[in-house]
């Protein structure tokens, strides 16, 4: 007798015929429009530049595999960013690029010299620009001898107490010298906590942004980076900290982790491939600002691709960076910065 309680299907539809509602296009044939259908407007104070820096301090080098970027020695970085600045530039993330001989081990000492690249960096930018928001990705494997994010058991394994209690030396020596915001990139369990409890001890936590690298996979998109920080690992690969492609649930364990570890922000990285974590962290992480990087390899395949002219450039960055922020993104590292500091100033091509 269910069936008579049940109100009839038509009894639910609105009132309105299909012909009517159907139509759609009445609500976006304008670009006004097509603008307004955007929940999120990309902005230049979504973006964050990464940067190389060499101990070498008149070094200025293109890096081949990753188009329009260059490794810069301090003192031509200054210059190269201000031109930024006045674009409009918010944020930089430094990548420190020891080239000096002999000067990686295994502990990856060179990391927070004081006269080492990112510290100088650092004082220099600070110095330059005070309104630049300076974060430093916090990682070992550009000053290991072995290229691993860690320091290692003899058997090549991750010591992760040792790794750890090192890695939050370094945040901790970068915040010191001024960085507004440390952001490890190691994917070691445990490390955010000893970060915060460093900066804590240290007087810092109150103005540093702890901006963790929650969810990093491990793949095919990082080679192009590799090049320009000279820092692949010299044997073995990093699937023991990087997540596995496919580990979707990892991911989603990893933020949770990073979250009750005290992080105050999330990156996911890459991006392209990586969509639905993005969505999975805006859900997860709903109170923290969400970070996706596009990485080096999605860059240069974009580029390549318009080389190639199987698509414009300055469209498909638009595309891309949009799925970001459609997917919950709000804040973007993007080797794409300088142009869209350009393209953000243009009319619309919506
Ligand atoms: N831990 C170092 C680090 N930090 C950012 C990237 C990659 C960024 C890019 O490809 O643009 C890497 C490389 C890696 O993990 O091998
Ligand atoms: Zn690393
Ligand atoms: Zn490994």
């Amino acid at each position: 007798m269910s069936n008579t309680t049940k109100p009839h299907t038509a009894e639910l539809l609105p009132e309105v015929p299909t012909q009517i509602s159907s139509i759609l296009q009445g609500g976006y044939n304008h670009p006004l429009l097509r603008s307004w259908q955007h929940e999120r407007r990309l902005h230049k104070d979504m973006f964050i530049f990464p940067l190389f820096v060499t101990d070498d301090p008149e070094e200025e080098t293109p890096i081949d595999s990753l188009p329009n970027i260059k490794r810069f020695g301090v003192n031509k970085l200054i210059p190269y960013v201000g031109t930024l600045v006045k674009k409009g530039l918010r944020a930089v993330i430094l990548f420190g690029v020891p080239l000096k001989e002999g000067i990686k081990d295994p502990e990856g000492t060179a990391a927070d010299d004081p006269e080492g690249p990112v510290i100088l960096a650092i004082k220099a930018l600070k110095k330059a620009y005070p309104d630049l928001y300076i974060m430093c990705d916090v990682c070992l494997c550009e000053y290991t001898s072995h290229g691993h994010c860690g320091i290692l058991y003899e058997d090549g394994s991750i010591n992760n107490k040792l790794s750890v209690r090192r890695i939050a030396a370094v945040a901790v020596n970068y915040a010191k010298a001024g960085a507004n915001s440390v952001a490890p990139s190691d994917m070691m369990d445990g490390r955010i906590r000893a970060i915060k409890q460093g900066l804590i001890d240290a007087g810092l936590a109150h103005k540093t942004f702890v901006m963790s690298y929650a969810a990093k996979f491990s793949g095919n998109l990082y080679g192009p980076f590799r090049d320009a920080a000279c820092s692949s690992p010299g044997q073995g690969d990093r699937k023991c900290y990087q997540l596995p492609s496919g580990g979707k649930g990892l991911a989603r364990r990893a933020l949770l982790r990073d979250m009750n570890e005290g992080t105050d922000g999330v990156i996911v990285k890459p991006s392209t491939f990586y969509l639905d974590i993005v969505r999975d962290s805006a859900e997860i992480c709903s109170d923290y600002p969400i970070c996706c990087y596009h990485v080096s390899g999605e860059y240069a395949m974009l580029h390549a691709a318009a080389e190639k002219g199987i698509c414009d450039l300055k469209t498909i960055a638009f595309e891309a960076h949009h799925g970001f922020l459609r997917a919950g993104a709000r804040l973007i590292i993007s080797y794409f910065t300088p142009e869209f500091l350009d393209w953000l100033n243009e009319p619309d091509t919506l």
